[in-house]
């Protein structure tokens, strides 16, 4: 049996979507990283950090965790803090192409297996009154980037490069087939 060391609904929902059997097991990870840390690398640990975490609580099982950024001009931006904090940044992704990397990783007795993917998406750009009224939604306060393209937020988007399910919060396809080999 697979355990999802994550309380992200998105992440339940995509791997419900390819029929993945788990159980959920939010896992207590330290969520800080040294500033400077490359988008790509602070996935990449906090993903570990979260599979280590549950696996510490189920020895034995196969865990997966992952993490999801969003990267402009080599700053990473996470959840954000407050509404102002989330108009800041939607501020900042205005009519820009940015970056969203999540890391995965696969853990069990004997194997780890850690992986990053990353998807470029283009905000149009954003009037004031649209980003006010956005963040009115609450929308924005539990994603990273302040944003969700799977709801209202898909009327912020231009267009994306790479995997959609990336920017959700997991890359269902790439990380099925590690399942796979896994036996899961
Ligand atoms: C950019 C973007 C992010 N997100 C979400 C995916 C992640 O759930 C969240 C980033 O936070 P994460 O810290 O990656 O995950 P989480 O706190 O939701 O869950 P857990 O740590 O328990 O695994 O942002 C969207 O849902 N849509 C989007 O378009």
């Amino acid at each position: 049996m697979l355990y999802l060391a994550s309380a992200s609904p998105r992440r339940r929902e995509l791997l419900d979507l390819a029929g993945i059997p788990y159980t959920t097991a939010p896992a207590n990870a330290d969520e800080r990283f040294a500033d400077g840390t490359p988008p790509e690398e602070a996935v990449r640990l906090l993903a570990r950090r979260k599979a280590e975490a549950c696996f510490a609580q189920h020895p034995g099982a196969v865990v997966l965790g992952a993490d999801t950024v969003v990267a402009l001009g080599g700053a990473i931006l996470g959840k954000p803090k407050t509404p102002a904090h989330a108009a800041d940044m939607l501020r900042l992704l205005s009519g820009k192409t940015h970056e969203v990397f999540t890391g995965f990783c696969v853990l069990a007795d004997g194997r780890c297996e850690v992986g990053a993917e990353r998807t470029e998406v283009t905000f149009y750009p954003l009037a004031e009154e649209e980003i006010q009224a956005y963040v009115a939604t609450g929308e924005p306060m539990d994603k990273a980037g302040a944003y969700g393209i799977q709801g209202k937020g898909a009327l912020l988007v231009q267009g994306i490069c790479g995997d959609y399910y990336n920017v959700v919060g997991l890359p269902v396809a790439r990380v099925a087939r590690i399942l796979r080999t896994f036996a899961v």
